[in-house]
């Protein structure tokens, strides 16, 4: 790989490689645009087939926490580190504490927080080496709730377009993944009153949840062409492609999974078939908006972090206004507006003010 012709093209700041040989860690930090503060981002544990392949991740990732973290609202740039190993069998004390070292090394230009293959515990393993560490549990805690929370409300935003009402009673839903997000997803649409089908690849822990939200049950392949009003991934990326894409009869999709566009044209594709999608950063942005709330001046408190969490529905409604009334994906309004807020802000300090 060409590194700095990736950086050219994703638009990176810097990529810093550390390779502690005694604690047999390979990590890499990617801090893709600091205009508005800070990159803020998860550490994903992986065992990449190659090198290439870990940096190529990072780089997409940080690149997609700057524009997460521009369109709400918040002063954090965007950044995301992997630790290249498997979580199940190489998660060590050393590993993660010299990981720590690292981040304290870039002294608060990147903060990071848990991604996949890591837990609470493990970043309170790395927050003895750094204090630029964000979601411990004396603070902010697991995202997961905060994120469901924004996805409720950014699928209110989407029903009120698409059906002229939010009210989910009569309405079905289909989840797919009923990990972290998609259960207490679940558990809130069921007290809104909507009916639920469920689906997730372990088949046996998975019908235990369908059971107590009363939901109906379906294979994994099946859910993507259900009767269903709403379809709410919140399993993988890349759902959205040319073999499902033609299966949906959902007017709205609205879930927390990352990428859900396995390319930008199944955007289109959606707008032409008329279903209202819900630009993924954008919905899935409760979590960082909670992480973020460790930064106010104040110290984190959760009912401003919830209510600001809350104002996704209306950050939803106006991207997907954007989008109808410039005919755009909404992807590509959702980008629109994230990258007109760091192009402006990006001016608003080159002001002079005497000290
Ligand atoms: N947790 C958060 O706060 C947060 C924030 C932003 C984005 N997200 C994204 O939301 C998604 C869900 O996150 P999570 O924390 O709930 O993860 P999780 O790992 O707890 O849950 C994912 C669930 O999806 C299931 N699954 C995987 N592949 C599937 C398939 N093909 N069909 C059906 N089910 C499948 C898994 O078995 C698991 O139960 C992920 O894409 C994640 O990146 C999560």
């Amino acid at each position: 790989m060409n590194i700095f012709e990736a950086m050219e093209q994703y638009g990176h700041e810097e990529l810093v490689f550390w390779y502690d040989q005694a604690a047999g860690l390979k990590a890499i930090v990617a801090i893709h645009d600091t205009t508005l503060g800070p990159a803020l981002g998860g550490l994903r544990m992986w065992p990449y087939d190659s090198e290439d392949d870990a940096i190529t991740d990072v780089m997409r990732l940080s690149r997609g926490m700057t524009y997460k973290n521009a369109a709400m609202g918040l002063d954090l740039g965007g950044g995301k580190s992997v630790i290249w190993a498997d979580s199940r069998h190489d998660k060590t004390e050393a590993r993660l504490r010299s990981f720590g070292r690292l981040i304290q090394s870039l002294g608060g230009r990147y903060i990071t927080a848990e991604d996949v293959g890591v837990n609470a515990d493990d970043m309170a393993v790395v927050a003895r080496e750094t204090e630029f560490v964000g979601g411990l549990k004396e603070t902010s805690g697991d995202p997961s709730p905060a994120t469901a929370l924004g996805v409720l409300e950014g699928m209110k935003a989407a029903m009120m377009l698409a059906f002229g009402s939010a009210d989910f009673h009569g309405r079905r839903i289909a989840i797919q993944g009923l990990g972290h997000v998609g259960t207490l997803l679940g558990e809130m649409l069921k007290n809104e009153g909507a009916t639920l089908i469920v689906t997730d690849i372990h088949e046996d822990e998975g019908r235990v949840v369908a059971d107590r939200l009363g939901a109906q049950w379906v294979a994994p392949d099946a859910i993507y062409g259900v009767d269903a009003d709403v379809f709410a991934p919140c399993a993988l990326g890349a759902i959205i492609n040319d073999r499902t894409i033609d299966q949906f009869k959902c007017r709205v999709i609205a879930g927390s999974a990352n990428n859900q566009l396995q390319e930008p044209r199944h955007g289109l594709e959606l707008m032409k078939r008329g279903i209202v999608y819900v630009p993924d950063y954008v919905i899935n942005g409760g979590g960082v908006v909670n992480v973020a709330d460790e930064f106010h001046r104040d110290g984190y408190n959760q009912e401003r972090a919830y209510a600001r969490v809350r104002g996704i529905g209306k950050q939803v409604q106006e991207i997907l206004q954007h989008a109808q009334q410039a005919q755009i994906p909404t992807q590509e309004a959702a980008d629109q507006v994230a990258e007109a807020r760091i192009h402006i802000l990006g001016r608003v300090d080159s002001t002079y003010i005497p000290e």
